[in-house]
Formats: structure tokens, sequence, C-alpha cells
């Protein structure tokens, strides 16, 4: 057993989800609950994110309120979107409620609103501790974050669904994935579900669809029956290129938006896995007297960052893997 060191006499901490909710926040949770537990750390739960902060919704947490947890996708805590937090008034009240709980830390399971959020109450005297949750994964400062993978298999399986349908008419199927501005969950659903287009936003010049229209026709005339073009949700326009491929080329095209369906489901074990590692080294780090951190994962390792700094971070999408979806769509 690890021994339970708490040198920083660590008493009380906060626990919360914001911004949409991802698979794997429930495994977070848990394993911020029972790793703060196992070190005699008193653990609060706040309801609804900033919203719940702001609003008082707290309750204390024990071992036993996160049984049966670690297979369920949304969250116990329930999330939401907090405009309050936008305002000087609405974040003065939040780190206000941190003060009067008596919190050592509060940590965040959230995207990169949550992490800008938490900034600005680290500003105010909050230690703030962030735990990257988003199906986008688009923050800074870390190659993963908990929700994603599920996420991916969810957009995976519809596509693998959509082929045995477009298949069987010979048709073309436009399919949006969300993602908001980023196209990651684009590029990994058009690569694992065999599409040979893949429209996102961080590659302008292939956002064409008179270019894609030439390519449906190109490879219906190297004796494609059926095809497959993945829209991010960023670029949009789903239903009017279904429309142009289908009046162009004459080929029957029928558009499918997968939207909240992949913020869904029971989390894979790549997202549980991350979530109980990530989860322990958030209060692991709390416990070793760490403020203002954000954990990450970068080369295969978890790692403890500073939270204001993770914010700077550069990241990109690989161009590489549109290269090679586009070879291996031939
Ligand atoms: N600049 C900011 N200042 C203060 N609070 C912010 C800021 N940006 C976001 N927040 C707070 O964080 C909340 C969540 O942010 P957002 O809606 O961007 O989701 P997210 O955490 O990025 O997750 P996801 O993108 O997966 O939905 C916002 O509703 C708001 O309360
Ligand atoms: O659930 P809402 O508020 O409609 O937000 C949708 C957005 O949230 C996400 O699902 C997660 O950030 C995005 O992919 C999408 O753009
Ligand atoms: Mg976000």
């Amino acid at each position: 057993m690890v021994e339970r060191k708490n040198e920083k006499k660590i008493r009380k901490i906060g626990v919360l989800t914001s911004g949409g909710d991802a698979p794997g926040m429930n495994a977070a949770i848990r394993a911020v609950v029972r790793t703060a537990k196992y070190y005699d750390v008193d653990v609060v739960g706040i309801r609804k994110g900033y919203a719940g902060l702001i609003g008082g919704e707290i309750k204390e947490m024990h071992s036993r309120d996160v049984s049966n947890v670690l297979n369920l996708g949304g969250t116990i805590l329930h999330t939401a979107r907090c405009p309050e937090m936008m305002t000087d008034e609405g974040l003065d009240k939040a780190a206000a409620i941190y003060k009067i709980l008596g919190l050592d830390a509060l940590v965040v399971i959230g995207g990169d609103g949550s992490y800008r959020g938490l900034a600005e109450l680290v500003k105010r005297g909050v230690n703030g501790v962030g735990i990257p949750a988003t199906i986008d994964l688009d923050m800074k400062g870390t190659e993963y974050t908990i929700g994603f993978d599920t996420a991916v298999n969810t957009g995976m399986d519809a596509l693998n669904k959509l082929r045995d349908t477009s298949n069987s008419h010979e048709r073309c199927s436009v399919v949006e994935v969300m993602g908001r501005d980023a196209g990651y969950i684009a590029v990994w659903c058009g690569m694992c579900g065999g599409a040979e287009e893949v429209m996102f936003p961080e590659e302008k010049e292939n956002i064409n669809s008179d270019r894609v229209i030439q390519q449906i026709l190109e490879n219906r005339s190297i004796g494609k029956r059926h095809n497959l073009v993945v829209v991010a949700e960023g670029v949009g326009g789903t239903q009017k290129l279904a429309q142009d491929i289908q009046e162009i080329t004459g080929i029957q095209t029928r558009a499918t938006i997968l939207g909240h369906l992949q913020r869904g489901g029971s989390p894979t074990a790549t997202d549980r896995m991350h979530a109980s590692m990530m989860g322990y080294h958030a209060v692991k780090a709390i416990l070793e007297g760490r403020e203002n951190i954000a954990v990450a994962y970068n080369r295969g390792r978890y790692e403890i960052l500073d939270l204001l700094e993770s914010l700077q971070m550069d990241k990109e999408l690989d161009p590489e893997i549109y290269d090679v979806i586009k070879i291996l769509s031939i």
C-alpha cells in the first residue's frame, strides 16, 4: 500500500465538473474522492459546476457516494455553463464561497473554458487544480482529455452503421461530428471509420465543397460504390454539402448530424484509466503542497503543470493524419 502521508495538513477539498459533460468524468470524481479519503481529507462535491459553487449547492462526499459510477457516462455532480463566471461579481462570489467553505483546493474537472474560469478564481485566492475533461481534445498542455476516446468510438460506431446502409444503397453519406472549433474528433472518426474525406477547421484549404465533389466523382470512377465524408462541427454546412453533392453528381446523398450522441455512453477503458490516474495525481499533488496546477498526460506520462502556463502552451493537430487518411482512401 502507498504510505498515507499528508505532511501539508490538507484538510478539505472541493470537486466539481464544468462545461460539457464527458464520459469518464464520474471515474475522475471517484478517483478524487477515494484518494482524498485514503489520506483522511474531507471532500465536498459541488453540483452543476461553477453555478453550484456560486449558488452554494454543496454536499459532503464519502467513498460510498462514488460506488457504481466508474462505468457511468455523464456526471453524477451534474454540470453547467455558467455565464455569471464572466462577471467580476460572479467570480468574487465564487471565490468568497470557496473561502467560507474552508477549502484547501478546488478540483475542476472540465475543458478549456472551465480552466479559464479557474484561472480567474486563482487570481482571487483560490488554489485551483484542473483535470482535463472534454470530448473535444482541444486543451493546451495535454495530449489527452477525458472523454475523447469514448466520443471517437461512438462516432466510429455510427460510421460503421452508416457504411452498411450507404453501401447497400450505393449512396454518399455526409456525417457531422462534434468538436467545437477543433477537428480532433473529425480526423480520428475519419481515419478509424474509413472516410474518404474529412473537412476540419485546422486545414483551411481543404474546406472546399467543389474539391470534395471532384474527389467523390474520382472515387466512383475508380470503382467505389459508396462514399463517406466526415465534416467537423467547426466547419458546418453539412446539409448544404449533402444537397450540393446530390445535385451536382446525381449520387443519392444523406446527411447525418451526430450531435450530443457523442457526449453520452459508458466510458471506454482508456477514459476510465486516464480519469482514475488523473484524479489520483490531482489529489497527490495537492497533498504535496502544489498550488494552481493542471494535471496533464504527455508522451506516456502523467504530469503536473502550472495551471496558467498550461493555458499558454502550444498544441496542434498533426497534419500528417489527414495525409494518411487520403492515401488510405484510394
Ligand atoms: N474566460 C472565462 N472567465 C471566467 N469563466 C469562464 C471563462 N471561460 C469559461 N468560463 C466558465 O467555464 C464554463 C465552462 O466553459 P465552456 O462552456 O467553454 O466549457 P469547457 O470547460 O471548455 O468544456 P467543453 O468545451 O467540453 O464543453 C463557462 O460556462 C463559464 O462558467
Ligand atoms: O451541449 P452544448 O451546450 O450544446 O454544447 C455543445 C458543444 O459542447 C461540446 O460537445 C463539448 O465542448 C462541443 O463539441 C460542442 O460544440
Ligand atoms: Mg471547451
